[in-house]
């Protein structure tokens, strides 16, 4: 019951495609045997009554042929139908983590980054699709079949139809540990991927430190013990695999074996015909193999559920908050309060009680030990990381108004900021797409750049062709263009030459004067000089 409340979460997506696929495909198999079995009873009662002729058996097989084909007809369009409904339901997974991972809050997404991500929108969301899908259609067509032929065996002996019925139920009790255990493997083999694809995203990324540590052997023999790993989980998954075939398999091909002399006695003390013998039998063979795949069905879909949880996970992060727009400044409060503010990490507290205030028209500067808290506590203003507490922004708790609203407010560079492919031009620009050539220049000139890049430089992959000076310059004109109230710098002259630092301080100046409330984290003497306020944590 759970896992149909989860999946009716993708099959809303196209509720009409999905029950058409899912039901045609059985329902056409069993209308197309039924079809058959009809004509056959026909048969054998013109066999019975000796009146068979050739018109009859050429009516039989005319009619068996056409039920035939247009069933296959059917069985092909909903098997179609099906699988566009996979495709679909598969992308849309894919792109509904991918709006998460962008939109939900970093505090809750962080988690999924890099190898986790990865797998999760590849593997995990085909897996879901699966689920949804072909792992469905595998359970319900045996079951939908399945009942149909015991149904009609029932009517024509009801001894063989309750037979077949309790060695039905032996064969799916029989299957249970199969689940069970196809389901664990299942999730060893995801988390599995996952870690590996971690350690290889991230030395593949590192490969400049491995090598100056010299511990390519090292860290290749980590990524091997993981691959190994995933690899045991693989072999265990085959085994079992083989252990089902000859058990549940074998067991199932005796069951529908036996159903032959059974048949025969039946027919031996009077109860069936001769052709109804050989009707019971072919069905009862019929039967069984449907109900041995109803397990392989139920395992694939148990263990599948893993990755359905899985990419739920991530899509039921809500997305931010899009709460008010922030109202006007109340010139008697201060632009930006915080109020006996706790920074937490899950159940980790990083800073307790704190409470602060900033003006406009000020430069307030935060110094400290390293790994204080400095940087989460302005990750807070930002909705980066959760908080006990109140922080207001012009009075209002910015919980209550819109965080899309607040970061128009507010202009950060991070310590290491991110640079997106393009040229410098292109960098600059998510700053504010409509600036003017002149605001651009201006905003370059102030952030110390404009003599060394030119703006149609390409700076790569994130920024493999610039400095880690000139990518914080370049984050620093960005952030100019944005027009902000509030501009927060994580240590931006760390990188800088003596000459550069003067340049971005003037400009923090110049900010102060024209009425910005600029805040910095900075551990070197000659920026915080120019403090009006330094704070220690
Ligand atoms: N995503 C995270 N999950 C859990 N703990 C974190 C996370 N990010 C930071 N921390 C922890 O929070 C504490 C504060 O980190 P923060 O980056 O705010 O320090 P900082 O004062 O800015 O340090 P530095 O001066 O070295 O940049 C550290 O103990 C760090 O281990």
């Amino acid at each position: 019951m759970k896992a149909i409340k989860k999946m009716i979460r993708i099959i809303k997506q196209h509720p009409i495609l999905w029950i058409v696929g899912i039901l045609g495909y059985p329902v056409t198999t069993l209308v197309a045997r039924l079809i058959y079995a009809y004509g056959f009873e026909l048969y054998v009662e013109k066999l019975e009554d000796k009146s068979i002729t050739i018109k009859h058996i050429a009516l039989l097989l005319g009619f068996v042929f056409v039920g035939l084909l247009i069933a296959n007809l059917l069985e092909y369009i909903t098997a179609f139908l099906i699988k566009q409904f996979r495709l679909s339901a598969r992308t849309n997974i894919q792109q509904e983590i991918y709006n998460k991972l962008q939109n939900g809050p970093i505090s809750k997404t962080s988690i999924y980054d890099n190898g986790e991500a990865l797998t999760r929108y590849n593997t995990d969301s085909d897996l879901a699709a699966a689920m949804v899908t072909d792992d469905v259609v595998l359970s319900i067509y045996p079951i939908i079949v399945g009942l149909g032929y015991i149904a009609s065996i029932i009517l024509v002996n009801i001894y063989i139809g309750i037979m077949v019925l309790i060695i039905g139920i032996l064969i799916i009790f029989f299957n249970k540990y199969f689940v069970k255990y196809h389901k664990k493997l299942n999730r060893m083999h995801l988390d599995g991927e996952a870690d590996f694809m971690n350690l290889y995203q991230n030395t593949v990324r590192g490969k400049m430190s491995i090598r100056l540590i010299n511990a390519e052997k090292k860290i290749s023999s980590k990524l091997q013990d993981k691959a190994e790993h995933l690899k045991s989980v693989e072999d265990k998954m085959g085994r079992m695999e083989s252990y089902k075939i000859i058990t549940l398999d074998l067991f199932s091909y005796i069951c529908s074996t036996l159903m032959i002399p059974v048949a025969c006695l039946f027919s031996a003390w009077g109860y069936i015909s001769i052709p109804e013998v050989i009707l019971i039998t072919q069905l009862c063979k019929d039967i069984v193999i449907h109900i041995s795949g109803f397990g392989w069905a139920v395992s694939n879909f148990k263990s599948h559920e893993i990755s359905l949880d899985r990419v739920l996970d991530i899509m039921d992060i809500e997305d931010e908050n899009n709460g008010i727009k922030p109202s006007l400044h109340n010139e008697n409060e201060p632009l930006l309060k915080y109020e006996n503010v706790r920074l937490l990490y899950g159940e980790k507290c990083v800073l307790d009680n704190i409470s602060l205030e900033f003006s406009k028209g000020e430069i307030v500067m935060f110094s400290g030990q390293s790994g204080c808290g400095k940087s989460s506590l302005i990750k807070a203003l930002l909705g980066f990381v959760d908080y006990n507490g109140r922080i207001l922004y012009k009075g209002v708790n910015i919980k209550d108004f819109s965080i899309q609203e607040l970061r128009k407010e507010v202009a950060y560079v991070p310590e290491r900021a991110d640079m997106f492919e393009g040229t410098v031009l292109d960098n600059i620009l998510y700053g504010d797409f409509d600036a003017t050539r002149e605001q651009i220049v201006d905003a370059l000139s102030k952030a110390a750049i404009h003599k060394e890049l030119d703006i149609d430089y390409e700076v790569g992959t994130e920024g493999m062709n610039l400095s880690g000076g000139q990518k914080q310059r370049v984050a620093i004109a960005r952030s100019l263009l944005k027009e902000a109230s509030v501009i927060v710098l994580d240590e931006p002259t760390a990188a800088l030459d003596s000459v550069s630092e003067k340049i971005i301080l003037e400009t923090l100046k110049e900010l102060k004067n024209q009425g910005k409330c600029v805040i910095a984290i900075t551990h070197r003497e000659s920026t915080l000089a120019i403090a009006d306020r330094i704070i220690n944590i």
